[in-house]
């Protein structure tokens, strides 16, 4: 559509002002309808350093040890990873799982609502744009009554002498932002920079037009998912157009760099393996 500032870009229909945040993650524009309809089309593509995953090409099965859940795995060790991401979909009257012994994990909620309990403490409601951290072996229970899409990451945890990690629950907007040293986007990490974590979540904000100052290539790996925005993704040789819903695997050491298009910011949420000696 023509827009007033002559850009011929499809502005963000009204109601989309009006929806919740990170809306577009689980109602993600796909293709052109003649796209859709094209047999075999997708923007996914599998490589040995890197991954694109599209929404439509997201298959679920229900999850082992969860009730009234969908899970659709994006990351696995099977792709070179030592975590896994997934979309948990939980549906009415749902609950999770446990992970499995000495596996941590983290959620965010994109979608919905779910009540964390645990043991000790009271339960604690958590909705769009929060987290939960739960430690190896840490006994809870996620519990949805309406509906919920969570991003999941579990691995296994990686002990350095006698740290240990705790339950941990936030959400995005309390988090500081931090500085980033000859770069331009904003930067806040859901988990403490402590030595006891062996791994964080940025939070990665990008004005339409910014990009990644360093073309990064680091022994650290990656899990992304693009939860607002668009923009190019370039990943060892090849330039992806991204969007809101789009998941990326970064292996150790691919070359990477993005940058920010459209008229809305780009945010992106990143998994990446921290603190530990790469021997
Ligand atoms: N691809 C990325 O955005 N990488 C982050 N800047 C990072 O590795 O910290
Ligand atoms: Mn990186």
């Amino acid at each position: 559509s023509k827009s007033d500032d002559g850009f011929c870009s499809a502005a963000p229909s009204i109601d989309e002002k009006t929806k919740p945040i990170y809306w577009k993650v689980t109602n993600p524009t796909l293709s052109p309808s003649h796209l859709q309809d094209l047999p075999g089309y997708t923007r996914s593509v599998y490589k040995q350093d890197h991954a694109l995953i599209t929404p439509e090409s997201h298959v679920y099965s229900s999850l082992p040890d969860w009730t009234n859940t969908l899970g659709a795995y994006l990351i696995t060790p099977a792709m070179g990873s030592h975590f896994v991401m997934y979309f948990a979909k939980m549906k009415g009257m749902s609950s999770s799982g446990l992970p499995p012994k000495d596996i941590e994990r983290l959620v965010f909620v994109v979608e919905g609502a779910v009540t964390l309990t645990n043991t000790s403490s009271s339960s604690t409601k958590l909705t769009v744009d929060s987290y939960a951290y739960l430690p190896p072996n840490f006994h809870h229970s996620l519990d949805c009554v309406e509906s919920a899409t969570l991003v999941v990451f579990e691995r296994r945890y990686e002990h350095l002498g006698s740290h240990t990690t705790e339950l941990l629950v936030g959400s995005t907007n309390k988090q500081p932002l931090l500085e980033t040293p000859g770069e331009i986007f904003e930067l806040r990490k859901l988990l403490p920079v402590s030595l006891a974590y062996d791994f964080n979540i940025h939070i990665m904000d990008f004005l339409p037009g910014e990009f990644l100052n360093v073309k990064e290539v680091h022994y650290n790996q990656h899990g992304l998912l693009l939860l607002e925005g668009q923009g190019i993704y370039r990943l060892g040789d090849n330039w992806y157009p991204v969007q809101t819903g789009d998941v990326i695997w970064m292996a150790p050491f691919v070359p990477q760099w993005y940058a920010a298009l459209g008229k809305t910011r780009s945010r992106y949420l990143l998994y990446k393996d921290v603190n530990r000696n790469p021997l």
